[in-house]
């Protein structure tokens, strides 16, 4: 996508000549002779950058500066200052202008601004995803999975990486869709940031502004444009977690966008455009969902582009010790305690164990051990299924088979009881929300234990 350049300049020769250069070395360019005419042009184009005047017929090019920097602080804004006009560079620069140039304007000295003006907007722009998003795995090396299933995983994501076709990933809650999706971004070659929305997480309302973006005064309370995740994963990936959630209108929005490549801000009219790529992550059987009218067919063929399944980890048992040892030494890091050495029985435990909440699931057992372990081994008592409970019974042809919800129900009581009936620990061993533990303990008429 081109860069987009404003210049707002009365000299109509310069105003031409700049736009002519910069064409040329694939910008593109619009000219604005007034300060009105400039205000017009951001109200409904795109613009990355703007080239700024200090002398225009209706107004002071500083005073545009103020209003356009009210309006989006982020956008970068070059004055063209006289010579001998110190005073008022250093101003422009107080007031948020991001550098500027003496007039006569030399194009060489004017390039190199721009690019360090772009590059530093574009930093600016990483650093706020960065801070947005907590950090995860970016490397195959700390991504965890040599059986046969996990190979194969493994190989659709060094296919999919570079072909920036859009992805579906599938599997369960906690199975590492987050973290197969920010692999395939990283070896994706693309050049913008990762930006990750849980369409889950945000009521219906707000993430139209999240996804879009808005402009000031669309809503109460929408003080300040915001930019939205779209414009956010410019040139980049936007990872849209937890897909199925997603409304149907905003479904209609997302399948336009993908359709014709442009989108609006909620309460405005300009027509923006995006080039990031799309992967869409679920957990529900989105097949299913279209039956039942939950989902729109012509959206899942758009994003299913290519599907990556994660299966559920009691299917791949095999990367059980290595995932431990591995998730073992990211918990060391951040609770500041050492790895536990995984005792025999500790291991025949893990291997045993349901692991409905996944990864995610082993991944907060693991660290509470650590947290209660006392001479650095990993014991079966350190795990939900310690002696005095029943092992569940082994797969054989006359062990009774049980419903999902008789397992589930059986898993739920189980870490209840090792939790001691504490809720927000059993959530976080299970991957669910308070609200989803309370409805399962109610469907399930569970009982808690007191601790
Ligand atoms: N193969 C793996 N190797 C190493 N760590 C993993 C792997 N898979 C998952 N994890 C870890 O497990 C946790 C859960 O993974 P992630 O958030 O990617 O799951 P998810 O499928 O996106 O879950 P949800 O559907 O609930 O959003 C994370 O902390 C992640 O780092």
């Amino acid at each position: 996508m081109r860069t987009q350049l404003l210049i707002v300049e009365d000299d109509a020769a310069l105003a031409e000549l700049l736009a002519l250069h910069f064409e040329e070395q694939g910008y593109g360019t619009a000219i604005a002779s007034t300060c009105a005419g400039a205000e017009a042009h951001l109200a409904s184009h795109a613009v990355d950058l703007v080239l700024l005047d200090q002398h225009l017929p209706d107004g002071r090019g500083i005073e545009l500066l103020r209003r356009l920097r009210a309006e989006d602080p982020e956008l970068p804004v070059i004055m063209m200052t006289g010579l001998h006009d110190l005073d008022l560079a250093i101003e422009a620069i107080k007031e948020g202008a991001l550098d500027f140039v003496h007039k006569p304007v030399k194009t060489q000295e004017l390039e190199l601004v721009m690019g360090r003006a772009l590059e530093s907007r574009r930093l600016r722009r990483e650093l706020r995803v960065l801070q947005e998003e907590p950090a995860h795995p970016r490397t195959t090396s700390d991504f965890i999975g040599r059986g046969e299933a996990m190979l194969k995983v493994s190989k659709e994501i060094a296919l999919t990486a570079a072909s920036h076709a859009n992805v579906l990933i599938t599997g369960e809650s906690g199975t590492g869709k987050e973290v197969v999706a920010r692999l395939i971004h990283a070896h994706s070659g693309l050049s913008g940031p990762f930006v990750a929305v849980n369409c889950a997480a945000i009521v219906e309302t707000l993430l139209e502004s999240e996804l879009f973006g808005h402009e000031k005064g669309a809503f109460t309370g929408a003080v300040e444009r915001k930019v939205g995740k779209f414009e956010l994963a410019r040139d980049g990936t936007l990872f849209l977690d937890e897909i199925g959630e997603l409304a149907l209108p905003l479904q209609a929005k997302l399948l336009r966008i993908l359709q014709e490549g442009t989108f609006e801000r909620v309460g405005g009219n300009q027509k923006l455009t995006t080039n990031a790529r799309i992967i869409a992550a679920t957990n529900r059987d989105l097949l299913q969902e279209v039956r039942e009218k939950r989902f729109r067919e012509d959206l899942l063929y758009r994003l299913n582009v290519v599907t990556v399944h994660l299966p559920p980890l009691r299917e791949r048992r095999e990367d059980i010790p290595l995932l431990a040892q591995a998730l073992m030494a990211k918990a060391a890091k951040k609770i500041h305690k050492p790895p536990l050495h995984i005792t025999d029985g500790a291991e025949q435990a893990l291997l045993r164990y349901p692991w409905l909440g996944n990864v995610r699931e082993l991944e907060n057992v693991l660290t509470q051990a650590m947290v209660h372990a006392r001479d650095g081994l990993l014991t079966p008592d350190l795990l939900p299924s310690g002696p005095g409970e029943e092992p569940p019974p082994p797969a054989t042809a006359e062990a009774p088979l049980k419903s999902l919800d008789e397992v589930e129900a059986e898993h739920i009581q189980r870490v209840l009881n090792h939790t001691g009936g504490h809720k927000g620990h059993t959530c976080e061993i299970l991957g669910i929300s308070r609200p989803a533990l309370d409805r399962k303990i109610a469907k399930y008429a569970l009982t808690l234990p007191q601790s």
